[in-house]
């Protein structure tokens, strides 16, 4: 039996940087939603545990014990043979490993029965939790704390990546004001598209300022995004280097995506939906 996951892009809609914990972990407070254009896992049982990386973004992914994947995978007994249809950049702040560890935890848990996560799982990546939610979700602590978030409505989004690899490590070392106010205590009630937009405006990714000082060519997205004809806001997803912007409509940011595709066919560009 072959059983297949989709593995959705994870956007960081707000990341705020509250604090630091001793062992050098970051507090956050994140408004997470999720895309509609992600990764593939599919598996099935097999004498020995395998891996291929597949589609399009497969350049420089490992296949071996070093992909989330694997690590997910051989958290169970069952020896399973994995296809990774990779269709997000890499190191991209899109939780690209973390939602493929995510997906291969739930196709595993399919195959097998077992209704409870293994030991270790949720240890893959500190945006595995968030992956697992695979709906809106509001993040916080070093990212163990998720909950989830009603009344999002789907947000018509570009994502956009210049090609750049920023290792997340980097970006949070090069932070240099860790004491970023939280988000409000309680989220508001956001009155359609245009209203949740206005309130994610109203709020932050500190880790921008850093992760530009670590790859300047994220300034250039930003603002290519934001100079979008009906971009109503253009923000960094994780620690970078992926960006979005949003729009009021999915007809205005599908001819926005078209747009930026064709000045930058070199850059990673698509439209998607956020939920
Ligand atoms: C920045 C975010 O993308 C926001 O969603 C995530 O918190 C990062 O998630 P991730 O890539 O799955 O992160 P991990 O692979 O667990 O951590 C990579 C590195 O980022 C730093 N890190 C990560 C999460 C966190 N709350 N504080 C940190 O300081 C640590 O140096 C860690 O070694
Ligand atoms: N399934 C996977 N897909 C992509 N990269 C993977 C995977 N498993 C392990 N890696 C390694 O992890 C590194 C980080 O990749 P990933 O796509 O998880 O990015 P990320 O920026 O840390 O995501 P985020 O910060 O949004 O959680 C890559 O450089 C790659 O070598």
């Amino acid at each position: 039996m072959l059983t297949k996951v989709f593995a959705p892009a994870k956007v960081n809609l707000t990341l705020h940087v509250t604090g630091q914990r001793r062992d050098g972990y970051h507090l956050l407070d994140s408004l997470v939603a999720f895309a509609d254009v992600g990764d593939r896992v599919s598996l099935r049982a097999a004498d020995a545990l395998s891996l291929e990386v597949t589609g399009p973004m497969a350049a420089g992914v490992p296949a071996d014990e070093t992909n989330l994947v694997w690590r997910a995978a051989a958290l169970f007994d069952v020896p399973v043979a994995i296809t990774l249809s990779k269709h997000l950049p890499a190191a991209a702040g899109i939780g690209g490993g973390s939602s493929d560890a995510a997906a291969t935890l739930f196709a595993m848990a399919d195959l097998t029965g077992d209704k409870v996560l293994p030991e270790g799982a949720t240890d893959l990546g500190a945006d595995v939790r968030v992956c697992l939610m695979r709906q809106a979700a509001r993040m916080q602590g070093i990212g163990e704390q998720v909950a989830p978030i009603a009344g999002l409505p789907p947000l018509p989004a570009v994502l956009a990546n210049p090609g750049v690899d920023v290792p997340t490590p980097a970006v949070f070392k090069a932070l240099t004001d860790k004491s970023g106010k939280p988000m409000a205590r309680k989220l508001p009630k956001w009155p359609g598209v245009k209203g949740a937009i206005d309130w994610i405006a109203s709020q932050r990714n500190d880790l921008e300022p850093p992760a530009i000082a670590t790859a300047p060519v994220i300034s250039d997205v930003l603002a290519d995004l934001a100079a979008l004809p009906g971009a109503r806001l253009a923000r960094m997803s994780g620690s970078g280097a992926t960006c979005f912007a949003l729009f009021d409509t999915r007809d205005a940011a599908d001819a926005a995506a078209a747009r930026l595709a064709e000045a930058h066919p070199e850059w990673w560009v698509t439209p998607a939906t956020l939920t």
